[in-house]
């Protein structure tokens, strides 16, 4: 019989000792960071390949937990809001519809009954409403009618809040430190540095997520997707940076 890394007993990164995908079945919130599906640097560069690699793997992980999906804006709601004249409302809201197209096409070409929830209609009653109808919700960071930006970050917070577990998928390994090895756990934006980047980023990067999930007083993960990142993180097994307390 073949052996199935993710079934295997585990100590997992909460702590729990657990048997793989056929233990306790947690809930997971998933963001897709616009650094891993769009490439940051060049406005409108969607990149299906990784995002044909997520959706695979949320396929698998949807079939034993509840999941619910975020994305951000990466260079489609970043590129847009950051020039500011009297269209940036509207141009960043057509980006993000855009992105969101983009995403929920390749999710639903793996046969994924995704629904989406705008970031601006977002609340936890939607979500459970689309879930308990049988579909996984998928959110957007976005952008209100009066120009005000509402992060994926603060909405995946905001569900993790709500018992699930968090996902915070990056173009990097994890969070990393000034010789760039990536660090098992943070629990202060103290411990790493900002690594020097020109990318536009209007809800303020990598630093302010890492204060926020702690503010809130979460625990995260982030990481790279990789090939099969997404299944190992959700059977337990150490992979990325820990964000919270790191007893
Ligand atoms: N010390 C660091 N460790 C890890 N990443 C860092 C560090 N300093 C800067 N970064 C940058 O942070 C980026 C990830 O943060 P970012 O806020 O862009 O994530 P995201 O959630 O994918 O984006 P979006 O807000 O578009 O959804 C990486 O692309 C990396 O280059
Ligand atoms: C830039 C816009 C419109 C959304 C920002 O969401 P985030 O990338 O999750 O911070």
């Amino acid at each position: 019989m073949e052996r199935d890394v993710f079934r295997t007993y585990y100590v997992n990164i909460y702590g729990e000792v657990g048997l793989g995908s056929g233990g306790h079945v947690s809930d997971w919130v998933v963001k897709l960071g616009g650094s891993v599906i769009t490439c940051k640097d060049i406005p409108y560069c969607f990149r299906l390949d990784v995002m044909n690699n997520i959706a695979k793997q949320i396929l698998r992980i949807s079939e034993g937990s509840k999941v619910v999906l975020v994305h951000g804006g990466g260079s489609f709601g970043h590129y847009e809001a950051s020039i500011s004249d009297s269209s940036r409302t509207s141009r960043t809201s057509h980006s993000m519809i855009t992105l969101n197209f983009l995403v929920n096409s390749v999710l639903r070409d793996q046969n994924i009954p995704t629904y989406t929830v705008p970031g601006r209609f977002f609340s936890m009653n939607a979500v459970n409403d689309v879930l308990s109808n049988g579909m996984i919700p998928v959110i957007f960071g976005d952008i209100l009618a009066n120009g005000m930006v509402i992060s994926g970050d603060d909405i995946t917070i905001e569900i993790a809040r709500n018992g699930y577990k968090a996902i915070f998928l990056t173009d990097v390994e994890g969070i990393m430190n000034s010789d760039g090895k990536v660090l098992e756990c943070v629990e202060s934006t103290d411990e790493f540095p900002l690594i020097d980047s020109n990318v536009s980023d209007v809800t303020g990067g990598i630093l302010t997520k890492v204060r926020k999930i702690l503010e809130a007083g979460i625990n995260a993960i982030i990481a790279n997707p990789g090939d099969e990142n997404i299944l190992r993180i959700t059977s337990g097994i150490r992979v990325g940076t820990r964000v919270g307390k790191c007893d």
